[in-house]
């Protein structure tokens, strides 16, 4: 039968020239939309997903960086796996993750969505805030304190501490990692609050560390209310409750210990300027608004808060510990210092070298020094590069539905750049996993232009504290290196302990996403990397370095009383 005779016999007067024609235009607008759709567009290679489970078997929880590099071998610079529901999309090279999370900054600035650390009050932390105006206040805040041309405050401060440190390690060389712990733990909370640590026990930091493994723990139990709502309201003996209440109870005093203790000296005429009362005073004088005043408290104690000890704690090590921002990662990677000299005692003596040369065995060198102590700035970008204290940085989320290099990314998209695969790229960084600070100097021993190291994160989310960790890691690696050698332990018969350079996972940990809500993503834990615990020696290099440490002069700081209150 003949199709044409219907349409033949259909009336004008039905379809009018331009009605046909605007149905038409509609319909191809509707067709190359539907064609152009980012959803008809494939996702990015990647493991092979099972049915119902999808890829939740090669989700990577323990080294993750090692899979993630392998997937990019094997799949290219950009890899999808879907894990509950969720879009996973692990970035493998420095262009992939330059074009998205720098270049398309706009769409990739946010993060997984937490329910649980809600509950239990921990939402606050800034490197956890979702994209939007909440954070853009915080960090704004962060950026004019930390901001590359306001770190020279910190000289002195900075000078002082890295001092104290080597005093510590000159009287307990083997209490080094606490040391080594204590010193960005110490110049931070004398930066926001105006508190000088006294012991390796403060109790404002033992606070700030409770809480932060409450949170760990309670988020824990807590991956039944995530998945259902509902269990929220199950009886306190199910556990979850007290633990979430003990957990915010902890994080309220966290926040408040500090900020009543500023308030009260500033009250008192007595204030010890910190970051804080710089901050309260500027809020004061337009009229002392309370939220602002949260978000001020919030914002300082994002800075220190968070060291705890993961669920799956490695006995070898004495440092895993999970953190959210500035006093771990500086630790971590001052303790992959040490370990990198014990493993390449040549780059120490390179080093001492240029020390004496510039400075004289004998001395201490300051940051009046730096220019002129290229090397030393060569170890610190290469510690960055060699162990990125988080491996695989903090996830970023996505805001918007995307399509690249024809790939489709979903909105609510994780993304993972995987910094120690690009950190290790053997075609940039021939035999990546060599200590050699060599890589970032020039024929004539200036420092190149390689100064932008993937460890301090991307895009808008870059870290907001990289200009103050150069400084406070720099001095600490030019003063010790300039009154210190560190060796590998002795064993009774003389011999060498070995050391074997290994160090702890950096784990992620997902808790199930609410069943029937995926917009509600999930909660990720993220473990920083640090050695394994190993044994060295650190003794002066000489009587005149001895001298020199006893005599640097201890600063005399006012110091915030802390006032506590349940
Ligand atoms: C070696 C030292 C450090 C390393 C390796 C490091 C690394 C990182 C990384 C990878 C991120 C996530 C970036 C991203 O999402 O792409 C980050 C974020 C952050 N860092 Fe650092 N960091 C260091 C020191 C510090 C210090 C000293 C401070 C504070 C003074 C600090 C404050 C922060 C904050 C507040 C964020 C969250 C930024 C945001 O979400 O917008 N970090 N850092």
């Amino acid at each position: 039968m003949a199709i044409y005779p219907f349409f033949a016999s259909l009336s004008w007067s039905i379809f009018d020239r331009t009605s046909i024609f605007v149905a038409l235009a509609s319909l191809t607008i509707v067709a190359v939309r539907l064609i152009k759709k980012p959803r008809r567009l494939p996702f990015p290679p990647g493991p092979r997903p099972l049915p119902l489970i999808a890829n939740a078997l090669d989700f990577p929880l323990a080294r993750p960086w090692e899979t993630y590099t392998r997937w990019g071998q094997q799949y290219g610079d950009i890899t999808h796996i879907k894990v509950l529901g969720m879009h996973i999309y692990v970035l493998n090279s420095a262009e992939a993750t330059g074009d998205l999370l720098d270049g398309r900054s706009n769409l990739y600035s946010s993060r997984p969505d937490m329910p649980v650390a809600e509950l239990t009050g921990w939402h606050m932390t800034m490197a956890t805030l979702p994209y939007g105006d909440m954070w853009r206040k915080h960090r704004a805040l962060y950026h004019n304190k930390f901001k590359q041309e306001s770190v020279h405050q910190f000289i002195p401060l900075l000078t002082c501490k890295a001092h104290v440190l080597l005093r510590q390690l000159l009287a307990t060389p083997d209490e080094r990692v606490e040391h080594i712990r204590n010193y960005p733990a110490a110049s931070l909370m004398y930066i926001c609050y105006g508190h000088t640590i006294e012991s390796h026990h403060d109790p404002l930091v033992e606070i700030s560390e409770t809480a932060a493994q409450e949170v760990a723990e309670t988020i824990l139990k807590g991956s039944l209310v995530n998945m259902l709502p509902m269990a929220r309201h199950l009886p306190d003996w199910f556990g979850f409750q007290r633990s979430a209440r003990e957990c915010r109870r902890k994080v309220n005093l966290m926040l408040n210990v500090p900020y009543e203790s500023v308030r009260r000296h500033m009250t008192s005429g007595n204030t010890v300027p910190s970051w804080m009362s710089e901050m309260l005073d500027v809020n004061d004088s337009k009229g002392g608004d309370k939220a602002e005043e949260e978000i001020i408290k919030s914002v300082t104690a994002s800075s220190f808060a968070g060291k705890t000890v993961p669920p799956f704690r490695n006995p070898a090590c004495a440092n895993d510990y999970t953190s959210t921002a500035a006093n771990d990662t500086t630790a971590s990677a001052l303790q992959f210092f040490v370990l990198a000299m014990l493993l390449y005692p040549e780059v120490q003596r390179k080093a001492q070298e240029e020390l004496d040369r510039v400075v004289g065995l004998g001395n201490i060198p300051t940051f009046e020094d730096r220019e002129s102590l290229p090397y030393i700035d060569a170890i610190f970008r290469e510690l960055l590069r060699w162990r990125p204290p988080a491996a695989i940085g903090v996830p970023h989320s996505s805001t918007k539905d995307d399509i690249y290099r024809d790939y489709y990314i979903p909105k609510g998209s994780i993304i993972f750049a995987n910094i120690w695969g690009m950190s290790h790229d053997s075609s940039v960084y021939p035999n990546p996993e060599a200590f050699q600070p060599e890589r970032f100097l020039n024929p004539d021993g200036t420092l190149n232009d390689n100064d932008k190291p993937f460890a301090f994160g991307f895009g808008r989310r870059v870290c907001v504290g990289s200009a103050f960790a150069r400084e406070i890691i720099w001095i600490a690696i030019a003063t010790m290196l300039s009154v210190f050698q560190f060796d590998k332990a002795k064993t009774p018969e003389g011999n060498d302990i070995e050391v074997d350079g290994g160090f702890s996972d950096s784990l992620v940990m997902f808790v199930p996403p609410p069943l029937f809500d995926r917009t509600r993503l999930n909660f990720v834990l993220l473990l920083l990397s640090h050695p394994l615990e190993f044994k060295c020696l650190i003794k002066p290099r000489s009587q005149a370095c001895e001298e020199a440490i006893l005599k640097t002069p201890e600063l005399k700081l006012d110091s915030l009383e802390l006032r506590w209150f349940e």
